[in-house]
């Protein structure tokens, strides 16, 4: 079966890559995957039919870049900049992939967290060209047809949101398409995953906010979210269809509120290999982070006090992590619960108060806050640091702001190195700012925020501000899960992903807590390697290439097969 009903990707004699279209003219021009505009040499516009359609300068991919990068300098906002890039990856994706990796840093922020906020919020008022595939309500009784209208034949990669719960922001409706499109746009850019092997996905169910049903340009369906039986059904459907018509691809879910994130996950976990970002990725990239403040305080992570403020899908995910890594550090369950208390918007989570399922794994034992000073029925974020003698906060609570001055001086009252993470997104949402954080705490907290920050100046020193994002966990994940043909994601690849992170920051950014944005492209193959490993040692790898490689040859691997963006030659059979 070719790689998609409009082209294949075969090799010649001396085994290099080539495409054979099965479109020419115009319309070969109009499929992102294939379109080189003016890049498609002399003899290319001969054989496919596009002399005269296009200028007669031949354009190297370099001056193709150089062209686009100059009109990108000149957008005016980072939302008109993320409209811009966007419109590049639908014209022409190996331009728009080779723009975005030779500008890392500089472009993440505009496709991914924090503008990518603006552009759920914004999605249905700047929408062009359609990417990607939609399961709606009134779709989802045809959705095996549907899905075969996907121009895709060897899809790995599925990234799907209900938008329930988008970063920090709520409920977005149809606009979550936006973030789908963004972890996928990170898959290629620095997981490594072919474009043609990618496909997000937007689960439109409804949406419960009455400004998006009453607002005329809104493009989702117009009616309150499913509930209960019916959400189950349609997500059981689209499963389903997926497994039929991609069946070696991997779901991420991603952004489901936390009514929904954790049903999910068990629902179907062990029916198609699957992962929920929110939860599993980010608790691994909190655990690395962690553990990497720990190696610069000279601490280990089972003498910690961990307060984790937020209670959703990230903070239940998070406090999951940090206790799997006590464990492994020796502590028994138990032990590890008592140092890792973790608050929803009532205050501390503690056994016998009422609370959803999820949350009682973490929730205190009530005689230990019995001699503790609080003024409300739990305690409350401040009196949780105080009593407890809390030394690591993470906040995943979306609660912009609430690391107040109070907040981080009671950390500073217990620990000389306070490890302060605020990690909501996006950056208004932010707990606390990274700046203020250190001043509070006169320059001696560890920080990582969520959202990118520029470094700190503090008394002559700069201090860089770690991006404790999941973007270094899902890329490689996601990578290592499919190589290895994973049957299912388990725990252990996921704690393996955090101890890939931990040990790759140590070896290459020995003074950092997270490796730089701009090294992903190196985090993740490592990252994956080690996925892949671990999916050895579980017997759940069914890829047969890597069986018997060591880390060294899964390594080699993982970057032999990654998707670089540069042009192949066309040839027509
Ligand atoms: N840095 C990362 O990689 C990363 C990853 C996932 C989530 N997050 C961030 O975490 C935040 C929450 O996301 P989620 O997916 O868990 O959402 P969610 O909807 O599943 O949960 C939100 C949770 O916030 C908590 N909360 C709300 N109001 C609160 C209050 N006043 N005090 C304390 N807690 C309160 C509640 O416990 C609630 O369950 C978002 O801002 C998101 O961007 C960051
Ligand atoms: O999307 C991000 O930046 C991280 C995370 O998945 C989130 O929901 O905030
Ligand atoms: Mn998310």
């Amino acid at each position: 079966m070719p790689v998609s009903r409009y082209y294949d990707v075969k090799r010649d004699e001396k085994g290099e890559r080539y495409i054979e279209p099965y479109i020419t003219g115009f319309l070969l021009m109009r499929f992102p995957l294939l379109n080189k505009g003016t890049a498609f040499t002399e003899e290319e516009r001969r054989l496919l039919g596009l002399e005269g359609l296009l200028p007669p300068h031949v354009n190297t991919l370099e001056e193709q870049k150089e062209r686009v990068y100059r009109r990108y300098r000149l957008q005016t906002s980072p939302l008109e900049k993320h409209i811009y890039l966007r419109n590049l990856q639908d014209r022409n994706e190996v331009l728009f992939y080779a723009l975005v990796v030779d500008h890392l840093e500089e472009m993440l922020p505009i496709l991914y967290t924090p503008t990518v906020g603006e552009a759920v919020r914004e999605f249905s008022h700047i929408y062009r060209y359609p990417r990607g595939f939609t399961a709606s309500t009134r779709n989802i009784d045809r959705i095996e047809e549907a899905l075969k209208n996907v121009p895709l034949e060897e899809v790995r990669l599925i990234v799907a949101t209900d938008s329930s719960a988008i970063l920090g922001i709520g409920d977005q409706g149809y606009g979550g398409m936006a973030i789908s499109i963004g972890k996928l746009t990170l898959y290629t850019a620095v997981g490594g995953v072919g474009p043609d092997k990618t496909l997000p996905v937007e689960l439109d169910v409804g949406t419960d906010r009455e400004d998006l049903l009453q607002d005329p340009l809104y493009l989702g369906v117009r009616h309150r979210r499913l509930r209960g039986e019916a959400y189950f059904q349609f997500l059981d459907r689209f499963v389903e269809a997926v497994r039929k018509r991609y069946p070696k691809a991997l779901i991420q879910w991603e952004d489901f509120s936390k009514d929904a994130a954790f049903a999910v996950l068990e629902r179907y976990r062990k029916i198609i290999p699957s992962f929920n970002d929110d939860i599993q990725g980010t608790g691994a990239v909190a655990l690395a982070g962690v553990l990497s403040a720990c190696r610069l305080k000279g601490e280990a992570l089972k003498d910690q006090v961990v307060v984790v403020y937020g209670a959703g899908a990230g903070g239940a995910g998070v406090a999951w992590a940090l206790m799997q890594g006590m464990r492994r550090e020796g502590l028994s369950e138990e032990e590890a619960r008592a140092r890792v208390l973790v608050l929803d918007s009532k205050g501390l989570l503690v056994r016998g108060r009422s609370m959803e399922a999820y949350k009682e794994p973490f929730a205190q034992d009530p005689e230990r806050i019995r001699a503790w000073r609080y003024a409300g029925a739990y305690p409350n974020l401040l009196e949780t640091i105080q009593n407890a003698r809390a030394t690591v906060l993470l906040g995943l609570s979306g609660q912009g702001g609430s690391f107040t001055e109070p907040v981080a001086r009671a950390m500073l009252e217990n620990t000389p190195r306070p490890v302060i993470f605020p990690l909501s997104n996006p950056t208004s949402l932010s707990e606390a700012l990274p700046d203020d954080l250190i001043y509070w705490t006169e320059g001696r907290a560890l920080v990582a925020a969520g959202s990118p920050f520029p470094p700190v100046g503090y008394m002559g020193r700069t201090i860089p501000v770690g991006q404790g994002n999941n973007a270094f966990i899902f890329p490689g994940l996601g990578l290592g899960a499919v190589l290895a043909r994973a049957r299912e994601v388990t725990d252990g690849m996921v704690l393996e992903a955090a101890y890939a992170l931990y040990d790759y920051t140590r070896d290459h950014f020995p003074e950092l807590l997270y490796p730089p944005v701009g090294a992903l492209r190196e985090v993740s193959p490592y990252v994956a390697a080690r996925v892949m490993q671990k999916a050895l040692e579980e017997g759940v790898a069914e890829e047969e290439r890597i069986k018997g490689l060591s880390l060294e040859g899964l390594w080699e691997y993982a970057r032999s097969r990654f998707w670089e963006p540069r042009y192949l030659p066309y040839k027509v059979g």
